[in-house]
């Protein structure tokens, strides 16, 4: 499928202030509001009281939330320390409130009955393990050969943090839709589609953020590279719309002299809003956009946005896919699926431990699609 458009050409690189996206999408998915919106750019519409630092980590420090975005600070279940043991006591507990995909996939593919799957696919920790280097998250050819096959039967997206390009060239596989930079940067598949005849000319393209470019690539990557350079351990990634300041392989008593950049990096540039992922501050552009709304922007622009014909499933392992499982749980969409080896609160419903279970899942989606799509062909 291709993303739709009414128009000539799909491919939109400018938020175009005045006039509305090329592409045929509803007002309410717009990062900008089109009534009483001028000319500067569609941050206005946001309140421009910006938000505390840390609004998504709540009255936490900078501190606190960087320590709870570590994988070796999960064993704090609703404000208790468990031992690991503890731990399997409370993920099977958890697992009551969050079944695992797994063993609920009957459940899942009878919701699905009459109705076509989307899949999304989030990257890191779902398709590849979380690694040191965030340059060696090399996904197996197992878990691409699965995504490669589930693609044939259903119409599958990646949704990565990343930018664009880089989540492309780790996955490799041209036939999916493409959502970088946190879903600022959709893409459609750039060859055919395996159940397509006709060929796709164009890489349809949605970039809300276009107007950010210039500053986040040329200023604010060039100055925290500079800044953070004598951080042992510190990296910074160009994830063209957004910036990651990764902490992982910083010692701990750096962690504060991190977030103090970041920090004064944001109070240089009021339109940029800071979120947080695993051991990764991430600087992006105050605009109403996140996962959800890049994935509502896929179904509606692929015409999947009726619940009563299509059945979204989201799979994702970080606090920025949260933003996808609140759209499709708030909105009686679709089934957010969590990845987490420890139990959290998640507007998720369903969960997977780890990559490997991902494997499997999408494994199984394949199986049951081949299947139906067999039957088809005898009714
Ligand atoms: O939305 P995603 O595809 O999950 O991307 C989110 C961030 O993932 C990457 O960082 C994370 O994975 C790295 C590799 O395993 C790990 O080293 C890092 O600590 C994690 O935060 C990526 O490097 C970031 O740019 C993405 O924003």
């Amino acid at each position: 499928m291709d993303l739709k458009s009414n128009h000539s050409s799909p491919i939109l690189t400018d938020p175009m202030p005045i006039t509305k996206p090329r592409l045929r999408i509803h007002d309410s998915l717009l990062p900008y509001s089109s009534s009483g919106f001028i000319s500067q750019g569609p941050f206005l519409t946001i309140p421009w009281k910006k938000p505390g630092l840390l609004d998504d980590v709540l009255s936490t420090s900078w501190f606190d939330a960087m320590k709870s975005s570590s994988p070796r600070n999960i064993i704090k279940y609703n404000g208790y320390d468990f031992s690991s043991d503890d731990v399997d006591v409370a993920y099977n507990n958890w697992m009551l409130k969050y079944p695992s995909a797994l063993t609920s996939i009957e459940q899942i593919v009878s919701s699905a009955k009459g109705k076509k799957i989307a899949l999304f696919l989030d990257y890191d920790g779902t398709l590849s393990p979380i690694v040191d280097n965030p340059d060696d998250a090399f996904m197996s050819n197992a878990m691409r050969a699965a995504v490669r096959n589930v693609a044939k039967y259903i119409p599958t997206a990646i949704i990565s943090g990343r930018s664009r390009e880089k989540v492309l060239r780790f996955v490799g596989l041209k036939e999916l839709y493409y959502a970088g930079s946190h879903g600022m940067d959709i893409m459609g598949p750039v060859q055919p589609l395996a159940d397509r005849t006709t060929e796709v000319k164009d890489e349809s393209l949605y970039q809300p953020a276009s107007e950010f470019l210039p500053m986040i690539n040329e200023q604010v990557f060039v100055s925290l590279v500079e800044i953070t350079k004598h951080i042992e351990g510190a990296k910074v990634e160009n994830n063209k719309f957004c910036v990651s300041v990764h902490y992982r392989n910083v010692d701990e008593k750096s962690w504060t002299t991190v977030a103090q950049y970041v920090q004064d990096t944001l109070k240089r540039y009021p339109r940029l809003r800071l979120t947080h992922g695993r051991m990764v501050l991430e600087i992006r552009p105050m605009l109403k956009w996140d996962k959800g709304k890049a994935v509502e922007f896929l179904l509606e622009s692929l015409d999947l946005s009726s619940s009563e014909d299509v059945l979204p499933i989201y799979v994702g392992d970080d606090r920025t896919d949260e933003d996808a499982f609140k759209f499709l749980r708030e909105g009686g969409h679709g089934y957010g699926i969590l990845v987490t080896p420890a139990p959290k609160e998640s507007n998720a419903y369903y969960s997977l431990r780890d990559p490997s279970e991902v494997m499997e899942f999408i494994n199984s989606l394949a199986i049951h699609k081949k299947s139906v799509s067999r039957f088809d062909l005898y009714i």
